[in-house]
């Protein structure tokens, strides 16, 4: 008997098909996400009733990427977009029902076979991302964000990666080329914002000579450059609306032209794209192609805030301290309970990126045992969290003084009460549900 995973909808009918077809069924859902048989290589998601799609997602998210998804539907439902892209996401291959027991049979069959010599060949794509020296988490959240990558690496389809600033975009994009085929290939990467308007165009697809004042010879732009691999796009929302539609062009054909090029030219390039604007404002206001976007998001990867990673922010920071004490020869120092505090308190705007910056700078400023607050920088923070919590607590108690006088002064009686303290009756009840007070 082969181990197959089912999630969605639970079918009478599937499931005596599947028992006939020797399969062993085993039902995952949010509960038992946990209990998956080792050696289950094909999961079969029936999706015919698609209101369990959000609770879907999220397991599928933490399977191993490995794992062939083969999802079941209604051929209408062709036309739902949240199931076509759960299927363009997620999915190894889909079935379209009626269940025909010998249709069914081939469909998982090849999608069970596949997946084993894959298993048996590939890598294993997550203990990759976590064994690569370059990254370090411990939180759930990153935790689903590289099964997505593993889960993505392999294919050709683009991706735009999301995030603020310091987030790691460009450290994901790294990944997903490292773990693709391409990885062999170049990764070269275009920061769309930082270059300069005139010469965009030329540094994208490359120029001839002669093609402008100054163009003394023909030169290869980051596509040709990028030929056999992957390129990255960053800041792609700072993409002249212009060579926006060069790139649309290049997308859909696999075809550009070079400034001043009288033929098209080709290259097999993966695209990967990032930004930490919001794309879909852009669009209302007209700035960003619809189709563009269409054709550049074949997946989403969000990075997250460092703020929404806490139980990351101790490990980086221990990293950050090893790798830069290492390059400034200084002694390797732990950090003080009061920096691990200040650190877990702060809001880190500029994430992962400040991360770094006030841990070098206290690596080599410290000169005391450990490294602290104050080396990181963080001192008058700690002090002001101090300030604001004690005023908190002043006006907290203060304000439980001056109900229990009022009550007491109004013998008990709420409406009298909450006019000395010039607050509705409404007011005053939560006020005293708030401080645990009760009428005399
Ligand atoms: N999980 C992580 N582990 C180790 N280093 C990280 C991690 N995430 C980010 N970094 C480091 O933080 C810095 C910022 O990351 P990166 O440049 O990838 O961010 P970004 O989101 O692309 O920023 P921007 O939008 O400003 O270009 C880099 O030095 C990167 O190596």
């Amino acid at each position: 008997m082969e181990p197959l995973l089912m999630a969605g909808f639970r079918c009478n009918e599937l499931n005596e098909v599947l028992c006939g077809l020797h399969f062993q069924l085993h039902y995952i859902d949010k509960y038992n996400k946990n209990k998956i048989p080792i050696n289950c290589a094909l999961c079969l998601i029936d999706l015919r009733t698609e209101n369990t799609i959000n609770e879907i997602t999220n397991l599928v998210r933490e399977l191993d990427p490995r794992i062939h998804i083969i999802v079941l539907i209604n051929k209408p439902q062709l036309d739902i977009a949240e199931i076509t892209t759960f299927i363009a996401q997620f999915a190894w291959d889909f079935y379209t029902s009626p269940i025909d027991p010998e249709r069914l049979a081939k469909c998982l069959g090849h999608g069970l076979g596949l997946s084993k010599l894959k298993q048996q060949h590939a890598p294993q794509l997550e203990s990759q991302c976590k064994d690569n020296e370059q990254f370090a988490y411990q939180s759930d959240v990153m935790r689903q964000l590289f099964r997505q990558v593993g889960r993505v690496a392999p294919t050709d389809i683009p991706v735009l990666i999301r995030g603020e600033s310091g987030t790691g975009k460009e450290l994901v994009a790294t990944q997903l080329h490292q773990l693709s085929a391409r990885k062999d290939g170049p990764f070269v990467t275009v920061n769309c914002g930082a270059m300069a308007a005139g010469l965009i165009q030329s540094e994208l697809f490359g120029h001839e000579k002669g093609a402008f004042t100054g163009a003394t010879s023909s030169r290869k732009g980051k596509i040709a450059l990028a030929n056999g691999g992957t390129l990255f796009l960053d800041e792609i929302g700072d993409l002249p609306a212009e060579l926006q539609v060069n790139l649309l062009r290049f997308l859909q054909e696999g075809l550009y032209d070079s400034v001043g090029g009288s033929m098209p030219q080709s290259a097999d390039v993966r695209i990967l794209a990032a930004t930490h604007v919001n794309l879909e404002n852009a669009i209302d206001q007209g700035k960003f192609r619809l189709d563009l976007y269409y054709r550049l998001n074949g997946i989403t990867i969000e990075t997250p805030r460092l703020k929404e990673r806490r139980d990351d922010i101790i490990g980086l920071a221990n990293r950050f301290i090893r790798v830069y004490s290492d390059e400034y020869g200084l002694a390797t120092k732990p950090l003080s309970q009061s920096a691990c505090h200040a650190l877990l308190n702060y809001p880190w705007p500029g994430n992962v990126r400040e991360l770094i910056n006030r841990v070098r700078r206290a690596v080599v400023l410290s000169d005391t045992q450990q490294i602290t607050a104050q080396n990181l920088e963080l001192i008058n923070i700690e002090k002001k969290r101090h300030i604001a919590l004690s005023l908190k607590t002043l006006k907290d108690n203060a304000e439980k003084q001056a109900l229990q006088q009022a009550i007491l002064i109004a013998d008990g009686h709420v409406e009298l009460a909450a006019s000395y303290l010039d607050i509705s009756r409404a007011t005053f009840y939560r006020l005293m549900d708030k401080h645990d007070l009760e009428l005399i």
